[in-house]
């Protein structure tokens, strides 16, 4: 979809965050993951979630206090991938969990007013008790990718679409998101777009991260 086709949505006033890098040592091939933290946020990116699937809760520890010296310094909040140990030692803004992850219903009883993202892989979780608890849905994926394989539906468009109509909550787009393809899923209700590989594998992750804002209309709150 060309700019001119599109229209300046409004940012989500609970998730005013359209650029979300998921950060994990093993697919950055060109920097360290902390050049690629620091870097994408040079270019903008608005929200940063480590996720470490092979480290020990150690490792995992030491990487979230050195990647939350950087958003801190950008002032940028940090989400943990499916630790909610970790993401209170680190005192994280949130903690991102799926359907194989502690539940949304016990993160907010043990940690309260932090951010819970869900990721809603099938349609029968838009019904679940875990919904009143997440702050955020990641849609997971919006298109199938190599990063990820262990995944149930790809959503696509239509998908983004439908979700969008079923719930007023912010929707994260997740899911081989790229310069070429990010405008039409933000066109179709996505409140933000979060990516690996897009910023994780490239040479320059600031300017990538600003191609990437580019092609997100909004309105400036
Ligand atoms: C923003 C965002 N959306 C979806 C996911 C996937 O979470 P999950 O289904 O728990 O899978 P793993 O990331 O744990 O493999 C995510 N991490 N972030
Ligand atoms: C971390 C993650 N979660 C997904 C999901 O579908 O829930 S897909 C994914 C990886 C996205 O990587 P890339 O931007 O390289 O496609
Ligand atoms: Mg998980």
């Amino acid at each position: 979809m060309s700019l001119e086709n599109s229209y300046k949505k409004s940012l989500h006033p609970a998730f005013p965050y359209p650029l979300y890098l998921v950060v994990s040592e093993e697919f950055c091939t060109q920097l360290s993951y902390l050049q690629v933290v620091e870097q994408a946020l040079q270019g903008g990116v608005s929200m940063v979630q480590l996720r470490e699937k092979q480290a020990t809760s150690a490792s995992f520890l030491a990487k979230a206090f050195r990647v939350k010296e950087i958003t801190d310094a950008y002032s940028v909040p940090l989400i943990i991938n499916d630790n909610l140990t970790v993401a209170m030692q680190v005192d994280a803004a949130g903690i991102h969990v799926g359907n194989r992850d502690i539940s949304p219903q016990e993160i907010a009883y043990c940690w309260p007013n932090k951010l819970i993202g869900y990721s809603i892989e099938y349609w029968q979780q838009l019904q679940s008790p875990a919904i009143a608890y997440a702050s955020y849905l990641g849609v997971s994926p919006v298109f199938s990718t190599a990063t990820k394989v262990d995944t149930v539906t790809e959503w696509g468009i239509p998908g983004i679409q439908a979700i969008r109509k079923a719930t007023d909550l912010p929707l994260v787009a997740i899911g081989n998101m790229q310069v070429d393809n990010c405008a039409d899923v933000w066109q179709a209700g996505a409140d933000s777009i979060a990516v690996v590989s897009a910023l994780c594998k490239a040479k320059d992750p600031s300017y990538q991260a600003q191609l990437l804002l580019n092609q997100l209309s909004y309105e400036a709150l």
